[in-house]
C-alpha cells in the first residue's frame, strides 16, 4: 500500500502510475477545490492520458481521502509530492514539506513498523541530509530502523507526465547503504518499471535533479544569447541555423534515423519558463552564493533569460505603433499544456503595456481561463486563431502550438514576430 502526498502534476501522476502497476494508493491533498474535483473524476490541470486513467482507477485501487491516519497507517510506502517554490532570495521554501511530513510524523500509528518516506519534490542538494532528516529525528524516531527515509527526484516533463512516469529513463533513489529495508520496499514498488534503479547518496540524487534541470535551461540560454548575437548582425537565417546545428551527427541515436529529444533544447525562442526550470535553476544559484561560490554560467542563464525578453520587446518598440492592436499568441508556458506559471507571455504582456501598448489581444487554445485567473491585465481576450488575426495588425508567437504552425500562411499576412521561430525559415 502506497499513500501519496500532494496530487498536483507529479502527485497524481505518480498515484495513478503506481496504480496502474496494480498497487493499492491513497491520494491525499489539502486543497478542497482540487480534491473535489478529482473525487469527481475531473482532473484539475490538463495532462494527457490522466483522466481515462483516473476513471479507471479511481476507487478501484486509487482513493481520495482525508484519513491521513488510516491512508499512512496501511502504507509501507509514503510519498510526498508537494510543491517547493523559491522564496524571495531565491531560496527554496521547504515549508510544505515539513508541514507535510509533521502531519504523518505525529501520528502514533505510524511508529508500529518501519516504513519508508520518499521525497519527489525537487530539493537542493544536501536538504534530506542536512534539513529532512534532523525534523523527522525531532519526532523521536530511529531512521534506518523504526522509519526509512529517501530522496526519490522525478523528471517528467508536463504533457507526457504518463509517459515519462510509467516508462522512465532512470529511477534515481538517494538512500543510506545501510538501509536494507528501505531497498526491499524500492525493489518491490519500483521494479514493475522495468528501469535501471540507481540508489546513491541522498545528495547525489538532489545533485542529478537539478543538474537535469540547469543543464536544460543552460542550453536555452546558450541558444537565446545566440540569437540576440544574430538578431543584431542581421541577415541571419536563425531558425535554418539552429535547425543545421542540429544535423551534427553527434546529436542523433546511433542508427543515425532521428535527432535525440535533447537537441530540441539547443533553439531559440524568448525564454524559458513553467514552475521547473526558472525556480530551480534560480534556487541552484542561491545555493552556490551561499556557499561562497562565483556560479558565473548559471547567473548568465538567469540573466540571459530577462534578457532576451527585453531584447526582442524593443524589435516590437521599433517596428510596432502605440495604437497597433497587438494579437498576442500563446498563454501557456508551452504548447500542449494550460500551465501558464513563469510563462513568458505573462511578462510580455506586462512589458507591452507598460510601454504603453494598450490594444492587446491574447489567444490560447487551452491556456485563456488559467491565465485571467491568475493575472489581472487589462487585456482582451480572443474567441479563436481566426478572430485573433482578424482583429490584430501585429501578430506575436510566444508558443509554438501546432495550430499556429497549421496557420501560418495566414499568420504572415499581418506584421508578424515569431520569437519562437516555429513558422519555418
Ligand atoms: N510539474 C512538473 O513538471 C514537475 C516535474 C518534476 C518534479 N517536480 C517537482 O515536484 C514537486 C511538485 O510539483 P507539482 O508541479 O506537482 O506541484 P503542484 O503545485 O501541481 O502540486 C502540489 C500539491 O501539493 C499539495 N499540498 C501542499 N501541501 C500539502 C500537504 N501538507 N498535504 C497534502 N497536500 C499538500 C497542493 O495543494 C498541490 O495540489 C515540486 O517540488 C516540483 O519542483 C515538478
Ligand atoms: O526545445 C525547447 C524545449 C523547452 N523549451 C522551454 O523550456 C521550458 C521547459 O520546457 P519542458 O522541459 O518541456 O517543461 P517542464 O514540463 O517544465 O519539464 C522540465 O521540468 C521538470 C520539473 O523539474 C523536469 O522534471 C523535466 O525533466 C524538465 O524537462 C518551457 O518554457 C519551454 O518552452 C524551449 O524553449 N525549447
Amino acid at each position: 500500500m502506497i499513500t501519496v502526498i500532494g496530487l498536483g502534476f507529479v502527485g497524481l501522476t505518480t498515484a495513478l502510475g503506481f496504480a496502474e502497476k496494480g498497487f493499492t494508493v491513497y491520494g491525499i491533498d489539502i486543497d478542497e477545490k482540487k480534491v473535489n474535483q478529482l473525487i469527481e473524476g475531473e482532473l484539475p490541470f490538463h495532462e494527457p492520458h490522466l483522466a481515462e486513467k483516473l476513471k479507471y482507477h479511481l476507487n478501484n485501487n486509487f482513493f481520495i481521502t482525508d484519513d491521513l491516519q488510516h491512508a499512512s497507517s496501511t502504507s509501507e510506502l509514503i510519498i510526498y509530492c508537494v510543491g517547493t517554490p523559491n522564496d524571495k532570495n531565491g531560496k527554496v521554501d521547504l515549508s510544505y514539506i515539513f508541514h507535510s511530513l509533521e502531519q504523518t510524523l505525529s501520528l502514533q500509528e505510524l511508529k508500529d513498523k518501519y516504513r519508508l518516506l520518499l521525497i519527489k519534490s525537487t530539493v537542493p542538494p544536501s536538504t534530506l541530509e542536512t534539513k529532512i532528516k534532523p525534523f523527522v529525528e525531532s519526532f523521536n524516531v530511529k531512521i534506518g530502523k523504526e522509519i526509512g527515509i529517501a530522496s526519490n527526484p522525478e523528471f517528467l516533463r508536463e504533457g507526457n507526465a504518463w509517459d515519462d512516469f510509467i516508462n522512465p529513463d532512470r529511477i534515481v533513489i538517494g538512500i543510506d547503504e545501510e538501509d536494507k529495508k528501505g531497498f526491499t520496499l524500492i525493489n518491490k514498488y519500483y521494479k514493475p518499471f522495468h528501469s535501471p534503479i540507481f540508489s546513491v547518496t541522498p545528495n547525489t540524487a538532489e545533485f542529478i535533479k537539478y543538474l537535469s534541470n540547469t543543464l536544460l535551461s543552460t542550453l536555452i540560454s546558450f541558444s537565446n544569447e545566440q540569437s540576440m548575437l544574430a538578431h543584431t548582425l542581421g541577415n541571419i537565417e536563425i531558425a535554418k541555423a539552429f535547425e543545421v546545428l542540429q544535423l551534427d551527427k553527434r546529436w542523433f541515436t546511433t542508427d543515425k534515423s532521428k535527432p535525440v529529444n535533447m537537441a530540441k533544447y539547443v533553439y531559440p525562442g524568448c525564454g524559458f519558463g513553467g514552475y521547473c526550470l526558472p525556480k530551480d535553476t534560480q534556487a541552484l544559484l542561491t545555493l552556490n552564493k551561499e556557499l561562497q561560490l562565483t556560479p558565473s554560467i548559471l547567473e548568465g542563464v538567469v540573466l540571459t533569460n530577462q534578457k532576451i525578453k527585453t531584447f526582442l520587446l524593443e524589435k516590437i518598440k521599433k517596428e510596432v505603433d502605440k495604437e497597433e492592436v497587438i494579437g498576442i499568441l500563446g498563454l501557456a508556458f508551452k504548447p500542449n499544456s494550460d500551465d501558464v506559471r513563469e510563462s513568458p507571455s505573462k511578462e510580455f504582456i506586462e512589458k507591452l503595456y507598460d510601454e504603453g501598448y494598450r490594444n492587446i489581444i491574447a489567444y490560447d487554445p487551452l491556456a485563456i481561463n488559467n491565465f485571467k485567473s491568475n493575472f489581472n491585465y487589462n487585456i482582451k481576450y480572443a474567441k479563436s486563431l481566426h478572430d485573433t488575426i482578424e482583429k490584430s495588425s501585429t501578430l506575436i508567437v510566444l508558443c509554438q502550438w501546432e495550430e499556429f504552425i497549421l496557420q501560418k500562411d495566414r499568420l504572415k499576412e499581418k506584421k508578424l514576430f515569431d520569437f519562437r521561430y516555429c513558422l519555418g525559415y
